[in-house]
């Protein structure tokens, strides 16, 4: 077996290896701090959210942000979305995403998914909203990881996986990255992974 098939720490579901890369040992473990972020999709149309403050600034991404005390994870993921996209939607978890930067709380990010909304789509002082067709999506201007899971997100094929970056001044460098698929879920994800 590969050293990069193994999953790294903190991956606790059953995927088996679909992406992984990078060099050196994985960072050790942190606190780790909730994170949602959701992705709206209607037919060949995904939107995204251009972050105007904050981690991620200058990027597109979901909409998302902090788990607050007490709060459940899908209760933070429609909050989210609606402060920064003024929608609400039936939302569908999608898969899991480890942010590991040294020296910071890890990032437990519970991506999510939803294909119907209401409301009226809004810019937010945080997020800029812009639909993109699927074959379009801007990855060169988005987290550099986007480009392994946003396709089975797309797919409908749950993921789990993991990102180590090393912060240099307010660049994120990425380091090492590995994504999973349960070898059991139905795939539709063939034609994009
Ligand atoms: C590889 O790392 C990441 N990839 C992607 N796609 N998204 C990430 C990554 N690391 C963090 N994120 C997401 C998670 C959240 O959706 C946002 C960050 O949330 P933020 O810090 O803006 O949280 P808020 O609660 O909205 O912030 P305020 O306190 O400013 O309201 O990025």
């Amino acid at each position: 077996m590969n050293s990069m098939d193994a999953k790294p720490p903190g991956i606790i579901d059953e995927v088996k290896m679909v992406h992984g890369g990078g060099s050196g040992d994985w960072f050790p473990a942190e606190e780790i701090r909730k994170y949602t972020n959701v992705f709206l999709i209607q037919g060949d149309r995904l939107l995204l959210g251009y972050k105007k403050r904050g981690l991620g600034i200058h990027k597109y991404n979901g909409f998302g942000g902090k788990v607050e005390p007490n709060e459940s994870t899908l209760d933070a993921a429609q909050r989210e979305l609606q402060e920064e996209a003024g929608i609400i939607a039936p939302l569908e978890h999608a898969g899991t995403l480890l942010f590991v930067v040294p020296g910071s709380k890890w990032a437990h990010i519970d991506i999510f998914r939803a294909e119907e909304y209401s409301g009226t789509i809004a810019e937010s002082d945080e997020m800029r909203p812009e639909w993109f067709n699927k074959g379009e999506i801007p990855f060169d201007n988005m987290w550099d990881t986007d480009r392994y899971w946003l396709p089975l997100l797309l797919a409908n094929r749950p993921f789990s996986g993991r990102a180590d970056y090393e912060k240099k001044g307010e660049d994120f460098i990425l380091k090492k990255w590995w994504f999973g698929i349960n070898p059991n879920t139905v795939s539709q994800a063939n034609q994009c992974i």
